[in-house]
Order: structure tokens, then sequence, then C-alpha cells
């Protein structure tokens, strides 16, 4: 600023300014969760999905109304298999349940941190959260946080920041807040970390809930709830042995809606016909269905010889 032509003021108006783009460093605002991890059409996908953040509800009102001196944590674990909506549950509690400070800890969160950065990074977490009167803090995909990393047969993981977390999972602090903790893994990850090696890590967390696929009485209750369906007259029925993940069945209604040269959105939006009892005809679902499943180790699906057309 030596060479600029005129003096540098500084007004009101530039604190004013500055104190409102201010928002605290670990906290992260409601309608920010909502709109990275929930879906702008969330709907029922189980009677288990639903059970599951009631009983979390109510596992946070219970600490809440607990007198809390000093702080206490609650600690839940969601697995299920890959792409059964365990984030977008863990958003859903988040919203509901009047948390006066949430955090979603994620790996993409700490991207190019050391694992002394990472771990400095969670304990602060922690920290923030034990400031606040009635805190969550989502641990998503807990393996990735862990950098799990599986070769052929061979398994590493960050066992310091294993430890850490561990340690974290039974922190407390004389605060007087209560701190609601929720983590994410997928049931593969699960069954790998439940080692005396990794700690027996699923094990510290009190409460385990599992998000199951969706058979087929969920999924037609699902299509007949939807616009999918209703444009269709309501006729299209799942068939009864396949069970999907939320993820699969989106991709696949997505993947055959363009193979059909229409965008889902599009023609749900429009309400212009888009039959399910085509779609589904088509070989290119199948295929939709089977690539997303090669994906996921946790539920082959059955061949496309054994689906019935
Ligand atoms: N109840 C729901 N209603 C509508 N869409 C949903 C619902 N639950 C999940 N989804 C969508 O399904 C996809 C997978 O959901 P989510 O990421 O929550 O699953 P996950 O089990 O955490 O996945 P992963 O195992 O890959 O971590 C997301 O695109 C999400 O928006």
């Amino acid at each position: 600023y030596a060479d600029a032509k005129e003096p540098m003021i500084v007004t009101r108006k530039d604190f004013v300014d500055s104190l409102i783009s201010i928002s605290p460093a670990y906290t992260q605002s409601e309608s920010h969760i909502v709109s990275q991890y929930l879906p702008t059409n969330y709907f029922s996908l189980t009677t288990d999905h639903e059970s599951i953040i009631t009983s979390l509800l109510e596992l946070s009102s219970s600490i809440q109304s607990q007198t809390a001196a000093p702080s206490k944590m609650i600690t839940s674990l969601i697995y299920g298999p890959k792409g059964t909506g365990k984030t977008t549950l863990a958003a859903r509690v988040a919203v509901l349940g009047h948390f006066t400070y949430i955090k979603v800890v994620t790996a993409s969160n700490m991207i190019g941190l050391t694992d002394f950065g990472k771990i400095e990074y969670i304990h602060q977490v922690f920290k923030d959260a034990f400031s606040s009167s009635h805190s969550l803090i989502v641990l998503d995909d807990v393996h990735r946080l862990v950098e799990y990393v599986q070769v052929g047969d061979r398994v590493s993981v960050s066992h310091s920041l294993m430890h850490a977390l561990s340690t974290l999972l039974s922190y407390s602090m004389s605060s007087g807040s209560t701190v609601m903790v929720i983590g994410t893994m997928t049931v593969s990850h699960r069954e790998s970390f439940a080692q005396p090696i990794n700690l027996n890590f699923p094990t510290l967390f009190t409460w385990q809930h599992y998000t199951p696929l969706m058979n087929a009485t969920d999924i037609n209750s699902f299509l007949k709830r939807s616009n999918i369906n209703r444009l269709n007259g309501g006729q299209f029925s799942f068939p009864s042995h396949l069970s999907l993940s939320i993820t699969q069945l989106m991709n696949a209604l997505q993947c055959a809606c363009i193979s059909e040269g229409m965008l889902m959105e599009e023609e749900v939006d429009k309400k212009t016909s888009c039959y399910l009892n085509r779609l589904f005809s088509q070989t290119t679902l199948l295929d939709c269905l089977n690539s997303s499943s090669a994906k996921n180790e946790d539920q082959p699906l059955p061949s496309i010889k054994s689906f019935p057309l």
C-alpha cells in the first residue's frame, strides 16, 4: 500500500461488513447441511430407515433432557450396504434434531492434511462441539477418515487416526453440554474393523443401526407414491426377488429414462409419459442394474439371465 496514491481510510461500514462476513470456523449452518447432504425430494425408503430416525431423535432428546453436568456424549453407528441412505439419514437427524452446533466430518474436508493435521482438525471439531449446548458430529464414511485401503487380502489403516478417534469417542468435558456423534460405515468395512488390531472399532459406538436394501415391497411403495408410477397409471410392479440400494434404484431409473431419450426429472415434472413397463423391459435397464451392482461388493445383483422379463 506504500505506493497507493490515496491514503487508505477504514470506515465504520468496513468494520460492520467484516463482522457480517465472519462465520465461526468450525460450524456449519443447517441450510448448508440440507443442501449438501439431503436430496431435494426426500422420501421414506423403508420402515427401518424411518425407525432409525425416530430412535436417533429420541436418543438426542433423552440426553438433552438429563441434567447435564458433566457433559454427555452419545455415539451411534449407522451401517448398511453401500448407497442405502446412511449419510442422508444422518443429515435428516441433523435437520430435525434442534442442534445448536452441527459438523459433518468427511474425508474431503481433510484433503491435503497430514495425519497429524487430521487429528488436530477432528479434535477441534470435538472441542467446538463441547463448547455448544447441544451438538451433533457426523463422522461420514469412517473408513475413509482413517484412510482404510484394501489391496487384495491386505488392509491398511492409519493407526494414529484410529487411536485418536477412539479416544475422542469417549471424550468428555465439564462444560455441561450434550453431544451426539453419528458415524456411517458400510457393512463390509464394519466387519473388517471389528478386529482387535483395529481396536474393535465399531463397538466404540454404543448404538448400532442397520440400513437395509429396499426390497420389492419398499420399491413398489416408493413407485406408488412417486410421479413416475402415477404417469404409468400405477401399473408397474417391481420383480419380487430383487433388492436394491436407493443409489442403484435411482441410477437404474435415470439410465433407463436416458436410454429412452428422456430426462427423468423433466418427464416427471412435465407429467409427460415415462412408462415404467416400457423402461423396465429394456435390456439397457438390466445393464444399468448390473453395472451399478458391479461397484457394490456388498450386494451383488442377479445376472441378467435370471431377471424375469
Ligand atoms: N430418503 C431418500 N430419499 C431420496 N433420495 C435419497 C434418500 N436417501 C438417499 N437418497 C439418495 O441416494 C443416494 C445415496 O444416499 P447416501 O449417500 O445417503 O447413501 P450412503 O449409504 O451414505 O452411501 P455410501 O455407502 O456410498 O456412503 C444419494 O444421492 C441420496 O441423495
